[in-house]
């Protein structure tokens, strides 16, 4: 790789924070390793929970990367899905001291800190003892940008979001709540709802359906989720209801919008993406932003892809084992994410509806492997964990049925796997329609998981034998697609293109605050 300026021999510290979170550590743990494996002068501090350093201290690292921790002060990564919120409120009150306490403790002073976009007490830590702050965003640039044109949404009737409301008759109904998610507005009937109809509403989904339906006198908001966006600069044309789910709810966009940006307060602004995916995105942001952008694409990641041999992992060897006695792209992979998932009820419709189905699987299912393994049968393997990226690249592996975190997003087409897209939360519903629409590389199996709204196991069944019939015309339309988008990221990382550009540009503008 190039080297950027001769510079003088002092080493240049860097402390690295990312959010307690696998989809935020994985890519800062990239970015590091990049940075560390360019010049040997640059030592990293790579700075962890106890809990985390367990999951992860055993990855191969670059000898000039070490890890150092801080105390378990936020809840177990084994329950964070059971309360996201809390967690983030955690992560957001209990983390500046020991991480202070840490720096406090450092014998060299760090050129740079690099935190996660949602840290924003490292703001105050780093303004404090004077060291330069580099926040690094771990989702997509689209999803940023459109963080960042904020007041447009509010400008054009975009916020809020109102894609479901919940009524409430002029009677109290405590319980009188529709199924869909997060809903905005609450309204009030003015005529009295029978319990008859009470309960009828109640499993009830589309609330646009329920309207006309009833035909309730009194409705002044109207729904936007149809209503088209199309004047975010450098985006292309998204639905108010692909906006990231995360702007529906009031608490956390508002928390949000207090870090976002803090151009203020820090000096860089680092993102993990593949420049070609969002190139007038990224253009448009250096333009306007008054951060340093470097777009540092997933180095790691992609040299996995280019040196993976089949059977090559040792730690998930029965895994591989299975992969290697299966067809050429015959098994589909199935993957939530980290810590999130569905409901059981809707796992167990998956399960039936893949198990009758007859295709190829390996499903990640955290706390369930032993029950959907036994409605599965022995068509696929339902595991905890794998190394997801391996898994991808391995010739087996045809589809990948993923709640679009960027982390996976990014893998998939890296590994040039089609998508089937089922998104939960945060921005994955933005992924899903890059994905679907815009890239053209995967089908959606809904546009969103709705806990009310259960996905039924014959259409389960009939999607995916359509999505794994690899002969169908519509089938190799986004296989073909999916090879040259690979293609296409593949150019990030050719010498003197994107990955190296940045990549050098953060080194040489680092090197300038080490201590001499
Ligand atoms: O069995 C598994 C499951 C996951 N992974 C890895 O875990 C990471 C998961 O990251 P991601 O796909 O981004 O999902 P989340 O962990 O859910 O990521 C959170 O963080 C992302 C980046 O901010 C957001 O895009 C997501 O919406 C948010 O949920 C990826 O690198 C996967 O390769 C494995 O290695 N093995």
């Amino acid at each position: 790789m190039a080297s950027p300026d001769k510079q003088p021999t002092a080493p240049c510290h860097v402390v690295a924070m990312p959010y307690p979170g696998r989809g935020h550590i994985n890519p800062m743990l990239d970015l590091c390793t990049a940075l560390a494996e360019n010049i040997g002068e640059i030592l990293v501090t790579f700075v962890v929970t106890e809990e985390w350093l367990g999951l992860i201290g055993s990855v191969s690292k670059p000898p000039n990367i070490s890890f150092a921790t801080i105390p378990n002060v936020v809840p177990s990564e084994k329950v964070r899905g059971d309360d996201n919120r809390g967690f983030a409120m955690a992560v957001m009150s209990k983390m500046e001291e020991p991480f202070d306490r840490l720096l406090g403790d450092l014998e060299l002073k760090p050129a740079v800190i690099i935190a996660g976009a949602f840290l924003h007490w490292a703001a105050n830590v780093a303004n404090r003892r004077n060291i330069p702050l580099a926040y690094m965003w771990t989702m997509s640039a689209s999803v940023y940008t459109i963080f960042y044109h904020f007041d447009l949404l509010v400008q054009n009737g975009h916020f809020p979001v109102n894609l479901s409301v919940v009524i409430t008759s002029n009677v109290d109904v405590p319980d009188f709540v529709p199924p869909p998610l997060n809903p905005i507005a609450v309204y009030r009937s003015v005529v009295p709802i029978s319990p008859a109809d009470q309960a009828m509403l109640r499993i009830q989904a589309p609330l646009r359906q329920i309207l006309s339906d009833y035909s309730f006198p009194r409705v002044e908001v109207p729904l936007n989720g149809d209503d088209i966006v199309d004047y975010i600069p450098g985006l292309p044309p998204l639905l108010v209801a692909d906006l990231p789910q995360i702007i529906r709810d009031q608490e956390s966009i508002s928390a949000l919008l207090k870090i976002i940006p803090q151009e203020s307060k820090s000096n860089y602004l680092l993102f993990s993406s593949i420049y070609e995916l969002e190139s007038q995105v990224f253009d448009i942001l250096k333009k306007k932003s008054a951060f340093s952008i470097y777009n540092i694409s997933p180095a790691t990641s992609y040299s996995k892809v280019k040196n993976t041999i089949n059977n090559s992992n040792k730690n998930d060897e029965n895994i591989f084992k299975w992969l290697n006695l299966q067809s050429p792209n015959s098994v589909l992979y199935i993957s939530q994410g980290s810590f999130r998932s569905v409901s059981r009820t809707h796992m167990d419709e998956i399960a039936i509806g893949l198990c009758s189905s007859g295709v190829r699987f390996l499903w990640i299912a955290r706390n369930e492997t032993t029950r959907l393994q036994e409605i599965c049968g022995e068509k696929g393997l339902v595991v905890d964990w794998c190394d997801q990226l391996s898994v991808l690249c391995h010739s087996s592996v045809g589809g990948f049925w993923t709640h679009c975190g960027w982390n996976s997003t990014k893998e998939a087409l890296l590994a040039g796997v089609p998508m089937l897209t089922l998104p939960i939360g945060m921005d994955q519903v933005t992924n899903a329609k890059a994905i679907v629409e815009d890239w053209r590389v995967g089908w959606r199996v809904k546009r969103e998981f709705d806990e009310g709204d259960l996905m039924r196991m014959g259409e389960i069944k009939e999607l995916l034998l359509r999505f794994m019939d690899l002969e169908s015309l519509e089938r190799k339309e986004i296989s073909r697609n999916a090879r040259e988008l690979q293609k296409i990221c593949e150019r990030e990382f050719a010498d003197g293109q994107s990955f190296q550009i940045n990549l050098n540009g953060f080194t040489k503008s680092i090197l300038q605050h080490r201590s001499i």
